[in-house]
């Protein structure tokens, strides 16, 4: 491995199993009937062994969105023109996106970083400018990146991790932006997964029935050209992903091996989830799946994580957006574990058997 990504291969974090078996104990204690509270009971002592401490929180929460172009959009494989990649960046720094209203009245932090997009998003403060190229080549012709293209995308989602952590961050939320990127995901996913193109290629951001079985024909083309060079999951991210999908690998990588917990959000981001743990084993211990995409292909991909997302409204926004809505539930998750009372204190009496 290039002495550049060295850096991958750090030890994962370990969770505080002291500070989950307190918290189990206090879930014991209070006033509901053992296990009454379903997932979310589950999910407090998970969130307590990640923040290790017995009462975790979910307020401090940063949301980083990733936002490149993709060369296959020659292809003819989105709905969008990928115009719509800059000026959606634009958007989220003006904010009237829709992860600049969650992030708003959620009171999340939100960072952008533009990795390349083919157009200019205008002069817009706010956005962090880490351009790479206008956008990734085509990856029917050739890989998608260079190799210094995949070093620095990666990069860069290490250090917006690492910047998050240091600020004292509890919980982190990938997002990203890119016309094309469903595509470059499932052939990210089928190269992974060993899985068919068909299995994995879906509308995207709105293609009909005839566009699908069109984009699945293109991932199969660039499966059958890039050949054995997928057997390595780091050629695989530079031959098929983007500079948006490698650096959220990139920063979920760094997120694990800093102990910070990833709300992991759709398609797009469960794709970078999986190059990710293939990158360095046991990251995924470090993430919670927010919500299941309604990209018919996201299942597959869930269940090599075992992953269980917390929700499933047929969102396929991504920005970071199903992360976002699922954010109340973690906070509610945390409130009812820190402020219920115990049997003790309320004098009520407990199970008799
Ligand atoms: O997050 C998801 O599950 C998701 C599912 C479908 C589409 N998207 C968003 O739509 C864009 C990609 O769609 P497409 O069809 O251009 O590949 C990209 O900006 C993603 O954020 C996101
Ligand atoms: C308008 C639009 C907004 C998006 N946000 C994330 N992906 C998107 C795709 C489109 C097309």
């Amino acid at each position: 491995m290039n002495s550049d990504l060295a850096w991958l291969k750090e030890p994962v974090a370990r969770p505080d199993e002291n500070a989950a078996r307190l918290a189990a104990e206090r879930q014991a204690m209070l006033i509901k009937p053992p296990g009454a509270l379903g997932r979310l009971e589950a999910l407090a002592i998970r969130l307590a062994a990640w923040q290790r401490t017995p009462k975790p929180t979910a307020d401090r929460v940063r949301i980083v969105v990733f936002a490149g172009d993709h060369g296959v959009t020659e292809e003819g494989v989105s709905a969008f023109p990928q115009s719509v990649t800059a000026a959606m960046v634009n958007q989220f720094a003006r904010g009237g996106a829709a992860i600049s209203v969650l992030a708003r009245t959620l009171g999340a932090e939100l960072e952008v970083i533009n990795l390349g997009t083919v157009e200019e998003t205008g002069s817009v403060p706010g956005v962090l400018d880490l351009r790479l190229g206008l956008g990734t080549a085509n990856f029917l012709r050739g890989p998608a990146m260079t190799e210094r293209q995949l070093a620095e995308a990666l990069r860069a989602g290490r250090d917006a991790a690492a910047r998050a952590s240091s600020a004292g961050i509890r919980i982190f939320i990938g997002g990203e932006m890119g016309i094309g990127n469903t595509t470059a995901a499932a052939a990210l996913g089928a190269a992974l997964l060993g899985e068919t193109p068909e299995a994995l290629a879906g509308p995207g951001a709105g293609l009909d029935t005839e566009g699908v079985r069109r984009k699945a024909e293109i991932i199969r083309r660039a499966l059958d050209r890039h050949g054995s060079y997928l057997a390595d999951p780091l050629e695989v991210l530079r031959r098929l992903g983007g500079f948006e999908i490698a650096a959220l690998a990139g920063a979920f990588v760094t997120c694990a091996q800093r102990g910070l917990p990833v709300l992991v959000d759709g398609f797009i981001c469960t794709a970078a989830a999986l190059a990710a743990e293939r990158l360095c084993p046991r990251v995924s211990g470090w993430f919670l799946y927010a919500h299941a995409s309604a990209e018919p292909g996201h299942a597959r991909m869930l269940a090599a994580l075992d992953g269980k997302p917390l929700l499933d409204l047929g969102m396929r926004l991504g920005e970071g957006s199903g992360a976002a809505v699922a954010l109340p539930l973690l906070r509610l998750v945390c409130t009812l574990h820190a402020g219920m009372a115990t049997f003790e204190e309320a004098g009520i009496a407990g199970k008799s058997s």
